[in-house]
């Protein structure tokens, strides 16, 4: 669903490249943590898969897409097939929680009478139901993410990509909506979450890419946020079976 073959990255010629020579394969219906610490690439990444920015070296493939050669024009329709939410939530403020999901639908072009029957259906998946009514400054931070994650799945898209989605929740709340993402991983939708929060990416056990200075340096399945270490390495005095 998602290719990276030797991709790097400079946004300036004078700087060492934001992400190099990296190579990854998510596949459809995959679940996978992003880490690094601050600067490793992972937004840069995130932004390379919606060809917000695009590859200095190296091929990427999105949803059958070879973003190298996708023309300006289709790069919208590439965009319905990802949806993206954020630290921040970027809810408007003055409309409630159905109208902000519904206006993701409106600037699609949606018929007005597919819409109403999509935004409950939608809330509905992300536990949403009684507070269809609110506007954001009546919720909880976990519930006005789970607005912003319903109004990234109206669209029903193949990708959810998530940008330090628990960054601003207390370590309940951040539980909560990983459920909520795998809840819709479990939809079949790929998802893919950068996130500093080590708690979240020991708790669920998923596949971790992890990258430093840019560089790949762990692929690994149902992984922790520390990687493990190779059998035979001692850690902390003991030696690792
Ligand atoms: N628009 C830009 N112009 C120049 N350099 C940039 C730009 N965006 C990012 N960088 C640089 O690229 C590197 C990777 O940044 P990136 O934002 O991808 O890291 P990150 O892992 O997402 O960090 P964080 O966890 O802090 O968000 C950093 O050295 C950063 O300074």
């Amino acid at each position: 669903m998602i290719t990276f073959e030797n991709v790097t990255k400079r946004y300036t010629v004078s700087t060492d490249p934001a992400l190099a020579d990296v190579s990854i394969d998510v596949g459809r219906g995959d679940f996978a943590f992003l880490i690094g610490t601050s600067g490793s690439g992972k937004s840069t990444m995130l932004q390379l898969m919606t060809r917000q920015i695009t590859a200095s070296r190296g091929a990427i493939l999105v949803a059958g897409r070879d973003l190298r050669t996708l023309p300006d024009r289709h790069v919208p329709q590439l965009r319905r097939d990802i949806g993206v939410v954020f630290q921040d939530f970027r809810l408007l403020e003055n409309k409630t929680v159905t109208q902000n999901v519904a206006f993701a639908l409106q600037v699609l072009g949606t018929k007005r009478h597919r819409i109403k029957q999509m935004v409950p259906e939608i809330l509905e998946l992300v536990s949403l139901d009684g507070l269809a009514k609110r506007r954001p400054h009546e919720l909880s931070g976990g519930e006005q993410q789970r607005v912003a994650i319903a109004r990234a799945m109206v669209k029903k898209p193949q990708i959810l990509l998530a940008d330090e989605p628990t960054g601003n929740l207390d370590p309940d709340t951040s539980t909560e909506i990983v459920k909520v993402l795998e809840r819709i991983n479990k939809t079949g939708t790929t998802v893919v979450v950068a996130t500093h929060d080590e708690r979240i990416v020991d708790l669920f056990r998923k596949r971790v890419i992890e990258l430093h200075n840019g560089k790949l340096v762990r692929d690994e399945q149902l992984g922790s946020y520390i990687a493990e270490p190779e059998p035979g390495v001692r850690r902390r005095g003991r030696l690792v079976n």
